[in-house]
């Protein structure tokens, strides 16, 4: 889900560019004749200084406390409540005036699931996407769960937020576009806060959904690094009442990757180790073989993945890499690989969030 991150140039570019400057300088001190070198570090140096100072169009987008909320201009949103929801999560809501919530069924980007808005840290000018949970409400409430990492820019400046404080966001933008008609079948698989975007989806589907009956099959595959780190019951709550409720519909699995002993969010329960071919053969109805099945020749193998199978992936790098690949160069999907790759899922069944 990081790699997504469309405005990260500060902290992302910067950094591998800092050797060489470095180089660069080293050599001006010891070959002082070589006027090669410093006149290309100098154009280099000025050149990275224009990429990075120069105003990025999306952030230097206009302000607007008027205009209907859009994509193409921020809007001030007021923090309503910030409350710890793990050692590095909070539960942030934000409240924009109503009046600017329009919403029109024609409008393509909409706000159909799944959408995200960027919220802008004020203090450095960069902004990053982050996923309303329960889409917006009539009074123009959105909540958020948002992770704090310990070097991240925004995640820290959003938990620091006080009550009445103001923050600027630009959206609604579309992450994926739900098509309720063109699977059977979809597989989520998320990490951390990656699971903000399929729970806007779930939602929308099991609590909005007047054809529920006629909706694809779900199953949510969760990881947490540990018990304590897992979603909160505001998340977790629901998803489990929609597994109770419609048990052919949605199907639900948790994992953490170590129990570290910790109290866990949940009572549900949770299994210990990383997404693997059989929880995504179990979530497809596949079965093991037994013992017998094995001793008589029938081998482990896997059927063919059902054409109108999808599977949706959202999560830290890694995990997505595992998973299903990792994403492609300048922010393309990059080949099925991985879990499902090996599964034999093809590119037009995996999406990577
Ligand atoms: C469509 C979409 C929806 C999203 N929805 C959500 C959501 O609902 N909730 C949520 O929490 N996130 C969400 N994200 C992720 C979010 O946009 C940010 O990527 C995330 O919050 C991290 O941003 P940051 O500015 O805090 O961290 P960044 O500054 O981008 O840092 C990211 C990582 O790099 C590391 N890092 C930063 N600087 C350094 C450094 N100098 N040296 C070494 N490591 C460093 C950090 O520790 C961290 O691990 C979403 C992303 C997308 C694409």
């Amino acid at each position: 889900m990081l790699r997504l991150v469309i405005q990260s140039r500060i902290p992302c570019r910067l950094s591998p560019r800092l050797p060489l400057c470095r180089h660069a300088s080293t050599q001006r001190l010891s070959a002082r004749k070589d006027w090669k070198l410093p006149v290309v570090g100098g154009v280099f140096i000025g050149l990275a200084s224009l990429y990075f100072f120069l105003p990025d169009p999306s952030r230097s987008a206009p302000t607007s406390a008027n205009k209907p909320l859009s994509a193409s201009h921020f809007t001030p949103a007021t923090v309503i409540s910030n409350e710890i929801s793990g050692p590095n999560s909070k539960i942030l809501k934000l409240r924009v005036p109503p009046h600017l919530v329009i919403r029109d069924e024609n409008d393509p980007i909409g706000f159909g699931p799944i959408w995200s808005v960027f919220i802008k840290d004020d203090d450095i000018q960069v902004e990053r996407p982050y996923t309303p949970l329960e889409s917006i409400d009539e009074n123009g409430n959105m909540v958020f769960w948002i992770k704090r990492y310990p070097k991240g820019e925004v995640g820290r400046w959003l938990h620091s937020k006080q009550v009445g404080d103001t923050v600027e966001l630009r959206g609604p933008l579309k992450t994926w576009p739900w098509d309720e008609d063109k699977w059977d079948e979809i597989v989520l698989i998320s990490g951390g806060t990656g699971i903000t975007p399929f729970y806007q989806l779930l939602r929308q589907v099991f609590d909005h959904s007047t054809s529920i009956p006629q909706s694809p099959s779900f199953t949510l595959i969760h990881s947490s690094r540990t018990p304590e780190e897992m979603p909160p019951e505001q998340i977790l709550g629901p998803l489990a009442a929609y597994a109770e409720k419609y048990p052919n519909k949605f199907r639900l699995k948790l994992l953490v990757d170590t129990d570290d002993g910790s109290q866990p969010t949940t009572s549900l329960p949770l299994e210990v180790g990383r997404v693997n071919e059989q929880h995504i053969k179990n979530s497809l109805g596949f079965s093991e073989p037994t013992r017998w099945q094995k001793l008589f020749g029938r081998k482990d193998t896997c059927p063919p993945i059902p054409a109108k199978t999808l599977f949706l992936v959202c999560g830290p790098d890694q995990m997505v890499a595992a998973v299903s690949g990792p994403y492609g160069r300048n922010l393309s999907q990059g080949p099925t690989l991985g879990v499902l790759g090996r599964l034999g899922a093809t590119s037009k069944q995996v999406w990577k969030l």
